[in-house]
């Protein structure tokens, strides 16, 4: 394929050939993909009558290198809903591009996903949150794409969405009130916030001018991942739902002596990781009759 026309580092037929070969090496044929962000991989592992695949396998995933990790792909059964499964993310800052980062959401695009459930962990810096809180993703900062680290920086395949997405509606608005809603009947109304996450590259956690700064300018938690893939879905049409979990309180005082590190950000994680597994099964169990096919009009229509 001609350079113009591939979509930057990868084409499309790059895209659709990790989607084949997948595909073509196992009989799921899911309509829900959930990447589990640091320390929340255990979900993974809850989902029945699983195909894995680790991603040195894959053509073109790229190997994980944090510990909290895996790095493996499952396919199976979660809440009687086929889904597949990402145990572990590639980050910007283990030295990839954001579209490499990104690579796996337009495969999923093209196998055929249409909801994507992302997880991850990041600190808090709204004062009413705590360690161990969950926040719906309402909207975000993406403190690298304002910069120019934009996952769709490079020529636009309109095979897989316009030049100039409007990223108003990235995360779906019926998808965060089904998961309220599944909160409250699961009783953890109380641990649930909506909020605005931010991104910054990493590695490093944040000075306390710079915490102040993201709280001044909105933001509600801050993290290291999660929005390229956000945009890269949104793009391409699949329905966006975020978790975070609030795994630290982002220092803003300079009398703190808390000093962010990872193995805190994982003993969290390990803390609250059934509670975020059983919301996002709770979630993914109430997907299955509003996909196409589904016998559904769209999330929007019919989650409502
Ligand atoms: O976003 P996830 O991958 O969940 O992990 C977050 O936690 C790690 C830092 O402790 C970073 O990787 C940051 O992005
Ligand atoms: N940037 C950032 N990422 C995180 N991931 C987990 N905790 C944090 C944090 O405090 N800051």
């Amino acid at each position: 394929m001609a350079d113009s026309q591939r979509c930057g580092r990868y084409s499309y037929e790059d895209y659709e050939l990790t989607a084949q070969w997948l595909l073509s090496r196992t009989e799921h044929r899911p309509k829900v993909a959930i990447v589990c962000g640091s320390g929340l991989g255990d979900l993974a592992t809850q989902l029945c009558d699983a195909n894995v695949f680790h991603y040195r396998d894959i053509p073109n995933f790229l190997e994980t290198t944090v510990p909290g990790h895996a790095g493996r792909l499952l396919f199976g059964l979660l809440s009687g809903e086929v889904c597949v499964c990402m145990q572990g993310r590639v980050h910007a800052y283990e030295g990839h591009s954001m579209e490499q980062i990104t690579y796996p959401v337009r495969v999923f695009k093209l196998m055929g996903i249409e909801t994507l459930i992302l997880t991850n962990a990041a600190g808090g810096l709204n004062p009413d949150y705590k360690a161990g809180d969950i926040m719906l993703v309402r909207d975000h900062i993406n403190l690298p794409g304002l910069m120019g680290l934009n996952p769709l920086v490079g020529p636009n395949d309109e095979r897989l969405g316009v030049r100039f997405p409007c990223l108003s509606d990235t995360y779906d608005p019926a998808l965060r009130r089904a998961c309220s809603r599944v909160a409250a009947q699961l009783g953890v109304t109380e641990l649930v916030h909506e909020g605005v996450l931010c991104m910054q590259t990493g590695p490093c956690y944040e000075t306390v001018a710079e915490s102040r700064l993201l709280r001044a300018f909105g933001a509600d938690a801050v993290g290291m991942s999660t929005l390229p893939e956000a945009v890269c879905a949104y793009h391409c049409g699949l329905r966006v739902l975020a978790l975070t979990l609030i795994t630290n309180m982002a220092v803003c005082n300079y009398r703190s002596e808390e000093r962010t590190n990872h193995a805190e950000v994982l003993h969290t994680s390990s803390m609250r990781a059934v509670a975020l597994q059983t919301l996002v099964s709770a979630v993914v169990g109430q997907l299955g009759q509003f996909h196409r096919g589904g016998g559904g009009g769209g999330a929007a229509a019919a989650i409502d």
